[in-house]
């Protein structure tokens, strides 16, 4: 079989003549070279691999060298020096970056990079928090319980930061635990839920934390009510309902932490039906989607209204580009930075391959190949609109794939609660979605993700494949692109190259995308249908019965005018 089919599949043309050069570098007769990136956490301790960065880069990868599939010495250089490259990016020459000897050994352990003034030494473990912090035995108890027993990377560099009341910018990889990074650290700032305090904690919410989707908020709060057992505490997901709650002025008083998407909290403060002025610890999950045009006038309504003299601003993601960390250093004081691993970069868990499938078209029977072959469920697959997402879920139960679901914004408050409710309880193997679904989700067990649709940026690539590999659990991601969507391949590939996934060499040799042209990824015109034909169907079929329907119609009011005609009332007629 050719390599161009077994890339694709075999649900795929392939310009041949386009490719000519790369179709040259297949047919040769040795097999195709993979370039990979050079693990560079060997020197991990096996006790501080929480989320098995060892094992993927050096025992998985040695193995891989010892196949002989690997990399020619002078490109696993140029990779070692891109990484080298962008690891200075991120440790930059300011004045501020510490890297001590006697912190210097921790920090490469954890695989973190920190900048800022005096930046707090990591806890090694939970128990530090009670040593140092003096943080309630029932928080650290309530941690234990939920099997939280060592902290991970973000949370041993940024729990201190926290506690200590020092803004925050923290950026680390998709499912390492960014959730209890922050919420850890405010749930012990805050001490005794306000309705316990004699004087009321100066009396509103004391906390607030945004994220961009319900789906989000609604599992940010279940995880602030796990470490919040035991104690009253007031944490409110904030919507419709819980609003119109809280405009009365005693009840509001009495909560401790706010939970919600930006634009509702923005309708309660303008209608003055919300005060932020109490407020000391706001945090921004999914930063730069948060700072991103879409929310950015939302967010800055928000940070306005918190007043509070004393208030500690932290941002979480695991992307920061350029453009919106500047944003969020305005926002921040004194800041300390935290990147743990590299900028923009996915875990090594997720092993991550690009499928050739020549256009849309293909795509459908690729998938459908793909499903009648032994998968491992649950999957969640991305398509870029609502209407596809439908259309493909569709497509799949027609096609007899069992326990098919979909997901996007479009769908009502109920049936997003509910594919979500499925989706945790096991229900769903196939869970077909949109961009909503891509950040923050964590579904234990989603063991594969399969982009259908191009994504629109490296940072949405980066949070779609980082819904599997989650909480040291290994993944596999898989990105189709179409013949439309290859220049923007390159971006992506390097993402794969960083990450230590392979990559053809033909691909690698593709030209990169200018920024001009990056802004143009995935924004593709694709049909609301992933199957053509099923659209003619659907259209005569929707014809066929707008024509009886219409001759219905015609029917009746014939018979209509013939009763008036004849003087017969409507409630005279024999034939109603
Ligand atoms: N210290 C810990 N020990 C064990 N499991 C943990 C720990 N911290 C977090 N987890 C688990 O790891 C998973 C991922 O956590 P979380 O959702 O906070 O990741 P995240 O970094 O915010 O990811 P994303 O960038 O996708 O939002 C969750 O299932 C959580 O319960």
């Amino acid at each position: 079989m050719e390599a161009f089919q077994l890339l694709s599949r075999g649900g795929a043309r392939f310009n041949k003549q386009r490719f000519k050069s790369d179709v040259q570098i297949f047919n040769k007769a040795a097999p195709p070279k993979d370039v990979k990136g050079k693990g560079v956490l060997t020197q991990l301790p096996p006790e501080l691999d929480f989320f098995k960065y060892a094992k993927a880069s050096s025992g998985k990868r040695k193995a891989e060298d010892k196949e002989g599939g690997v990399h020619a010495e002078g490109k696993h250089e140029k990779v070692e020096r891109k990484r080298r490259k962008i690891e200075d990016e991120s440790a930059d020459s300011d004045d501020n970056h510490i890297g001590t000897e006697e912190e210097a050994p921790t920090m490469q352990k954890h695989r973190v990079t920190a900048k800022g003034s005096d930046v707090p030494k990591p806890i090694a473990s939970f128990e530090d928090l009670r040593e140092r912090y003096n943080v309630p035995p029932r928080l650290l108890s309530n941690l234990s319980e939920n099997s939280y027993k060592h902290p991970t990377g973000i949370q041993a560099h940024g729990i201190p930061i926290l506690l200590e009341h020092r803004d925050l910018a923290a950026i680390s990889p998709t499912g390492t635990g960014k959730t209890l990074a922050y919420l850890t650290p405010i749930i012990s700032a805050l001490g005794s839920p306000i309705s316990s305090m004699k004087n009321d904690g100066g009396r509103g919410v004391r906390a607030v934390i945004l994220a961009p989707t319900r789906e989000l908020a609604h599992q940010i709060h279940n995880e602030c009510l796990k470490l919040a057992a035991g104690r009253k505490w007031r944490t409110v997901l904030f919507s419709k309902a819980t609003a119109s709650t809280l405009s009365d002025k005693n009840v509001r008083d009495k909560v401790d932490i706010i939970i919600s998407t930006p634009l509702r909290l923005v309708v309660s403060i303008q209608e003055g039906n919300l005060e932020l002025n109490n407020v000391q610890h706001l945090v921004l999950d999914e930063a730069d989607r948060m700072l991103d045009p879409e929310f950015l006038s939302q967010v800055q309504e928000v940070i306005a209204a918190c007043t509070h003299p004393n208030i500690q601003k932290a941002v979480f993601s695991a992307t920061l580009p350029a453009g919106s960390e500047k944003l969020a250093m305005g926002v921040l004081r004194n800041p300390i930075r935290i990147i743990v691993g590299l900028k923009d970069t996915p875990l090594p868990l997720i092993a991550q391959t690009l499928t050739y499938v020549a256009d849309d078209a293909s795509k459908l029977p690729s998938l459908l190949t793909y499903l009648s072959q032994p998968y491992n469920p649950p999957l969640l697959i991305f398509t870029s609109t609502q209407p596809r997402t439908t259309s493909l879920a569709e497509e799949l139960i027609m096609n007899g794939i069992s326990n098919v679901d979909c997901l996007h914004a479009g769908m009502t408050k109920k049936q997003r609660d509910d594919a979500v409710s499925r989706m945790r309880r096991g229900e769903s193997w196939v869970m077909v979605t949109t961009e909503v679904m891509a950040r923050g989700m964590d579904f234990k067990g989603i063991r594969e993700v399969i982009n259908y649709d191009f994504p629109t940026s490296v940072q949405s690539y980066v949070h779609r494949i980082g819904r599997t590999g989650r909480a040291g659990r290994e993944g596999k991601a898989v990105t189709y692109f179409t013949d439309e969507d290859g220049p923007f391949l390159k971006a992506i590939a390097n993402v794969l190259l960083q990450s230590g996934s392979s990559v053809p060499e033909w691909i690698l040799k593709l030209p990169k995308p200018s920024k001009m042209k990056r802004r143009q990824m995935g924004k593709v015109k694709r049909a609301n249908t992933v199957n053509a034909a099923r659209k003619i169907g659907r259209n005569d079929a929707i014809k066929k019965r707008d024509m009886i329907a219409g001759s219905k119609r015609r029917k009746e009011k014939e018979l209509r005018e013939t009763d008036k005609n004849n003087g017969v009332g409507e409630g005279d007629r024999s034939d109603k």
